[in-house]
């Protein structure tokens, strides 16, 4: 069933390096086209296209089935389990106080030259979209990994949009913590049909200026296909978790390690890069024999046979080339000194270091934000954060001294460029005087 087998680094056909390498990036290219008509649908129709959706499902709905309602959130709050309540709460505190930590000084200025003064100021996003998953799992967690940092930047609304279950409910804990991390507005839709609603506005939903979150290969197609219309955080689709780990590692862990990030999707992805051969033989076998009593089997059948590996390093160099080379969204190092590693890690979305950080305290409560990016783009996108929820536009003042003595430098270089009135709107202001 399992078709894991140890390969080695060194013996890599440049093919399966690169089948390595593009994990599911490339499906989220494959279904390209099939999304786009979803969303060129939703911008010309609004409500109709996700309505006919959900059609499919519950007969008569209307576009007030679609808005979780005050009553509706406040009865999922009160009815969930205090104790995982709890759970919120703490993960919710962890989360505010990371992000917190993340706001820095605000505006500034410096004296650039004498007599010209520049700076930047910082304003919050007006309105953003939360996705928060809920097809083949529910993401309570990422509402407060996407609702919080939005709050703690300033943004004023922050609506989110989720899939409902069957007969247009929302799961009651993800409207728990909406209501506790403080969204203004919940929308049961989910899939591309929401992505393109907070795109382009409906006659429910409304147009927001980004788009956050996480989702499947269809979630993110959507959002990279409406970038632009608004802005989008990172390419977060399928999760994948590259573990780094060599003798030290225990190979129990290192397994259920590897198997938790598989069981998200089909489509997700997880790597053992080991420098010690009885640990990876260990692993797999553990994984054969595990596997049969495990929930999720279609899921991680496809993840693990189609999207994963257990690869053997010559060494730690060669380990640490292949890690920035992959730029998994989750980077586990499980190694005896994993602080001498950290710093020649150039590329990955979140990293947990030594043998008591596992994936999931991030994924969930440790404080640092799990929306993170996948299919190598950690090589020029981070994580979620405040910064995420905040514009900067920048401000200059100059005294007529300080225009002075950039003048000829302006004229010339706006003469190069073949552009003289530029060249005039600083050479005027010196006629009269
Ligand atoms: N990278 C990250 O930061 C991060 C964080 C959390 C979760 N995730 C990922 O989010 C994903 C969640 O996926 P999910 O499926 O559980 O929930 P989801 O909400 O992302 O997707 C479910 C929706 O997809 C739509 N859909 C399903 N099949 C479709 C098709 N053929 N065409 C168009 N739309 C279709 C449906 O509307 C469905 O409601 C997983 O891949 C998980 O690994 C990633
Ligand atoms: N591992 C996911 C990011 O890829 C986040 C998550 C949420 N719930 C469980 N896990
Ligand atoms: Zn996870």
């Amino acid at each position: 069933m399992i078709t894991l087998a140890l390969e080695s680094i060194r013996n890599l056909s440049p093919e399966r390096r690169q089948a390595i390498m593009k994990r599911s990036s490339l499906d989220v290219t494959a279904v390209l086209d099939d999304i786009k008509k979803i969303v060129q649908e939703v911008r010309q129709h609004g409500d109709r296209i996700a309505l006919d959706f959900h059609r499919q499902y519950k007969d008569d709905i209307s576009s007030a089935d679609l808005v979780a309602s005050e009553a509706e959130i406040r009865a999922a709050y009160e009815s969930i389990d205090p104790k995982l309540l709890d759970a919120l709460k703490l993960a919710a505190a962890n989360i505010e106080k990371f992000h917190r930590a993340q706001l820095d000084r605000g505006m500034w200025a410096i004296e650039v030259q004498p007599g010209i003064l520049a700076g930047r100021l910082q304003r919050p996003l007006d309105r953003v979209g939360c996705y928060i998953p809920g097809g083949l799992a529910k993401y309570p967690s990422t509402v407060l990994m996407t609702i919080i940092p939005a709050r703690v930047a300033g943004v004023s609304e922050i609506i989110a949009c989720t899939p409902p279950d069957q007969g247009m409910t929302a799961n009651p804990t993800t409207l728990a913590a909406a209501h506790l991390a403080g969204a203004t507005n919940i929308y049961k839709i989910g899939g591309p049909w929401a992505v393109a609603s907070m795109a382009y506005g409906t006659e429910t939903v409304p147009q927001v200026d980004k788009i956050v979150g996480p989702g499947n290969k269809y979630v993110t197609a959507a959002k990279l296909l409406v970038f632009g219309e608004v802005g989008i955080d990172s390419p977060a689709g399928p999760s994948e978790a590259l573990i780094l780990a060599d003798e030290s590692a225990e190979a129990r862990l290192v397994a259920i390690d590897f198997l938790s990030q598989a069981e998200h999707d089909p489509d997700a992805a997880a790597v053992l890069v080991t420098t010690w051969e009885p640990l990876a033989h260990r692993v797999i076998d553990l994984i054969k024999e595990e596997f049969h009593n495990l929930p999720r089997q279609e899921i991680l059948k496809s993840a693990i046979n189609h999207h994963s590996a257990v690869l053997l390093a010559h060494d730690l160099d060669e380990a640490i080339d292949f890690v920035n080379h992959y730029a998994p969204e989750h980077l586990q190092i499980i190694t005896r000194e994993p602080f001498a590693v950290l710093p020649r890690i150039r590329h990955a979305g979140s990293i947990f270091l030594g043998m008591y950080a596992p994936v999931p305290v991030g994924d969930y409560a440790s404080g640092t934000n799990h929306v993170l990016p996948t299919g190598r783009t950690a090589r020029m996108f981070s994580g979620l954060s405040v910064d995420d929820f905040i514009k900067k536009p920048t401000f200059q003042h100059l005294t007529k001294e300080g225009l002075k003595s950039l003048k000829d430098a302006v004229v010339r270089l706006a003469e190069a460029e073949g552009l003289p009135i530029h060249a005039r709107a600083v050479a005027e202001r010196f006629r009269y005087v």
